[in-house]
């Protein structure tokens, strides 16, 4: 090899031992020999770009303007244009390692796969996920799985900073002289300490220069199969959740490709917090969703009252459900009579003769409420032509004398008649989900039916008089419980006016089998998942020409060939059923922390939330190394930890920011404006701000900072305007130096400093108050300030030590 062991041109470096009698090959720069792969690397990189640039705006306007001519050239730009977008996201920091095996052969490690144009194809730059990239990561000197020496490159731009070697093979003498001689610490831990140091932007960054074994691990765990990977917090949870989405996707690419990969996280803030590490990582398949969001044509912003939540997360919610859809299918309790010339004494009579085998018939197909409902209507009206046929008099045989042509012209005479339609509009009726929830929600009597077997004061939590439609998070996997139960409605039927045209729809339907094979239906059976069979083939027939990630997130049968969830603590029993339907094949990676958890209705037991879907087939990794936050904070959120459960333990910080955190404590009246001192102090710091408050403080608190950053006079108690700040801000910008957030919106964030204020609010505003003040005091990467108004709660006592 030509390359030099000595990683220093100017001689040894500080710390480097005793001289050696073995001696060390002649130095050659590292950082310029690196530099001139790095330029072949991006000269590579450029021309690749250029070519598919070309290619992409070839298709531009190529067509030979038939329908197939158009797809083909819609698929040929978008993939032409999806490689065009991976090209530019592998500009920063194309190249990051180097491996030198012990046989000789060596490789750069980057963002990804380029090989030569020329000769043998030579592959000069290996991507990171690719198998024999792995001992980039995991490779130590007791395990060195055939590496001699691994390289760290640092680059900005285009132009290489530092270029750390590392030593493995110690068996190797020259390695050993040469590991002494670099003084080489564990793995990669400048690299690392230098990106955990780094100031903070407001949105995360990926780590694929740095990812540590564990995590590599878990990263490229494989993809069949339910993985947890419980966490405290800082450990990277996170981060290895999307790196295993990219992983997966490279190597899996048809298969997820094809059906996308879905992440599902807390709220929009963190969505936007995270959303764009994968397109850094060159992956565009991927749908990013929260809970709230996850039911197409609704946008859940309402905030839920945290014991509605509870209730509305509960698996007893199936069968309220259920049964609100029974109850619209309920017969009336008296007849209904519909004024009809040629029925006998003029009327038609829908009676329980008529409709009670109808909804039997109904049931006994099996079908979802709105694919049932062409059947139950075929059955009244076949009783109904019976009905008026029994005027035209029955043969001494006791059959009918309607002749065939007479049922037919009956038959098409009631299928034509309005009062007719109208009555039957009502009776088992074309249904969306929202239109069933908001009825259920906004009307006592259906509660008392349908939520018979909840408690009164649970039926009064989940009555909502004001506007039933104001969806929040609980509500949504409500609604694709109902959406299940219900099945879809004709293409063609909106839902505004869904009752009359479908019922019109139907009626001309009345010649269609209704016979089917229940299998058949199996897709909307009331009870069950969704059939991951029918799905695929359904999906099959979906015209391919827009990206997977739209119409995944468009379609709420659609079914991902992987799903993430990070936060996973926070899901309910009813957001799981909703989150399982999503992932038949049951390919997921749930990522959490359960001592994290504040939603009322949110895990305590991972085995207990899986067990009804893969009873104790799921595998559980844990991570313990706190990546963010520094151990001088850690010793203070311990004893929050042990307050929330004694047999709980912390990660462990990888390191200490020299910083201590500290408290001040401040008259409830001044705690606004303390805080904008406090913010004050700590303005010129580079990097990010977060004041974490519980939500009954957020308005005041919000408004000072605001007020104080911007000189705009205050809207609230000055000039008797509501405050601009009452309502907590749904999508705030994080990359803002200083931001206010309540403790839930901070949730998988992290900031430079964090100020946490009435820490005795956050404690006391939920039921899960301590798993919060956890949160909060665990966002930092540097500097944590208490602001209290009384007493400092006794689990925050360790602020007060002196320092050790
Ligand atoms: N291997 C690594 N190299 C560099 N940075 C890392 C590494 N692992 C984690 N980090 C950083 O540590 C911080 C915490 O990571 P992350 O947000 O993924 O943790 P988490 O476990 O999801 O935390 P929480 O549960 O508290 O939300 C992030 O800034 C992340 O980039």
């Amino acid at each position: 090899m030509s390359d030099s062991d000595n990683p220093s041109p100017d001689g040894p470096p500080a710390g480097r031992s005793p001289a050696d009698t073995i001696e060390v090959e002649p130095a050659a720069d590292p950082v310029a020999q690196e530099q001139a792969v790095i330029d072949v690397l991006y000269r590579r990189l450029d021309d690749l770009r250029a070519e598919r640039v070309e290619l992409r705006d070839r298709y531009i306007s190529r067509s030979d303007n038939t329908p197939g001519g158009r797809v083909e050239r819609d698929l040929a730009y978008a993939n032409h244009a999806a490689a065009v977008v991976a090209l530019n996201a592998a500009e920063d920091r194309l190249c990051f390692g180097r491996i030198d095996r012990t046989d000789g052969e060596s490789m750069h490690i980057g963002r990804m796969g380029i090989f030569d144009d020329e000769g043998d194809h030579r592959q000069l730059l290996m991507d990171w996920r690719a198998p024999s990239a792995r001992p980039f990561y995991v490779a130590t000197a007791a395990n060195p799985l055939g590496l001699r020496r691994r390289r760290y490159i640092t680059t900005r731009r285009r132009r290489v900073e530092s270029a750390n070697d590392e030593y493995l093979d110690l068996t190797d003498p020259q390695a050993l002289a040469a590991a002494r001689a670099s003084g080489s610490g564990p793995a990669g831990e400048a690299e690392l300490l230098a990106a955990l140091r780094a100031p903070r932007t407001g949105r995360m960054s990926d780590i694929v220069a740095t990812i540590q074994a564990e995590q590599d691990r878990i990263i490229r765990t494989e993809l069949a199969g339910i993985l947890v990977v419980q966490g405290g917090p800082g450990t990277g949870k996170t981060a290895v959740a999307l790196h295993r989405a990219a992983y997966l996707l490279y190597n899996h690419r048809e298969q997820l490709q094809q059906r996308g990969v879905l992440i599902i996280g807390p709220n929009r803030t963190f969505l936007t917090y995270i959303g764009q590490v994968l397109p850094a990582l060159g992956e565009n398949a991927v749908v990013l969703s929260t809970i709230g969001d996850l039911f197409p044509g609704v946008s859940a912003q309402a905030i839920e009252d945290p014991d509605t939540s509870r209730v509305k997360g509960r698996t007893a919610m199936t069968t309220v459900i259920a049964n609100a859809v029974l109850h619209r299918q309920a017969l009336p309790r008296t007849p209904i009579a519909v004024p009809f010339d040629g029925a006998p004494q003029s009327r038609l009579v829908l009676d329980g003769a008529i409709l009670t085998p109808a909804r039997d018939r109904a049931w006994a197909s099996r079908r979802p409420h709105n694919q049932a409902r062409p059947v139950f209507l075929r059955r009244v009206i076949d009783g109904l032509v019976r009905q008026v046929a029994a005027r035209l008099g029955t043969g001494p045989d006791g059959q009918s004398l309607a002749t065939p042509d007479d049922l037919d012209a009956i038959r098409q005479d009631l299928m034509e008649h309005d009062g007719l339609r109208v009555a039957l509009r009502d009776l088992w009726p074309a249904l969306t989900a929202p239109r069933l929830l908001a009825d259920l929600l906004g009307s006592a009597s259906r509660l008392e039916f349908a939520a018979e077997s909840l408690s009164p004061r649970d039926r009064a939590l989940l009555l909502r008089a004001d506007d039933p439609a104001a969806w929040t998070a609980a509500d949504v996997p409500l609604l694709d419980e109902a959406a299940e139960l219900l099945g879809t409605l004709p293409a063609s039927t909106t839902a505004a006016d869904a009752d009359d045209r479908y019922a019109a729809e139907v009626l001309d339907l009345l010649g269609a089998n209704d016979d089917l094979d229940p299998e058949d239906v199996g897709l909307h059976s009331m009870v069950g998942m969704v059939n991951a069979q029918t799905l695929s083939r359904l999906h099959e027939e979906v015209a391919d020409w827009t990206s997977t990630a739209e119409r995944a997130a468009a379609d709420r049968e659609w079914t991902f060939g992987h799903v993430i969830v990070d936060e996973a603590q926070e899901l309910s029993a009813m957001a799981w059923r909703m989150v399982m339907r999503r992932c038949p094949m049951r390919s997921m990676t749930l990522v959490g922390d359960l001592a994290q958890t504040s939603d009322p209705a949110g895990a305590l037991s991972w085995s207990r939330m899986l067990r009804p879907y893969v009873r104790g087939r799921f595998q559980v990794e844990e991570l313990t190394v706190n990546y963010r936050t520094p151990a001088e904070i850690m010793t203070v959120a311990e004893p929050v930890l042990m307050a929330i459960d004694p047999n709980l333990t912390a990660p462990r910080s990888v390191r200490e920011a020299g910083i201590r955190p500290t408290h001040r404590r401040v008259a409830s009246a001044d705690l606004a404006a303390q805080v904008v001192d406090l913010v004050r102090e700590e303005d010129d710091e580079p990097g990010t701000i977060a004041v974490l408050v519980p939500r009954a403080r957020y308005a005041a608190v919000a408004e000072a900072v605001e007020q104080a950053r911007t000189g705009a006079p205050g809207t609230a108690s000055a000039n008797a305007q509501p405050s601009l700040f009452e309502t907590i801000d749904p999508a705030p910008d994080l990359r803002r130096h200083v931001v206010v957030l309540t403790v839930m919106q901070a949730k998988g964030l992290e900031f430079d400093s964090v100020i946490v204020a009435d820490p005795a609010g956050i404690i006391a505003e939920s039921g899960r108050g301590l798993s919060d003040l956890y949160v909060a005091l665990t966002r930092t990467t540097q500097r944590l300030t208490v602001v209290h108004t009384g007493e400092l709660p006794s689990v925050l006592a360790r602020l007060r030590e002196p320092a050790a």
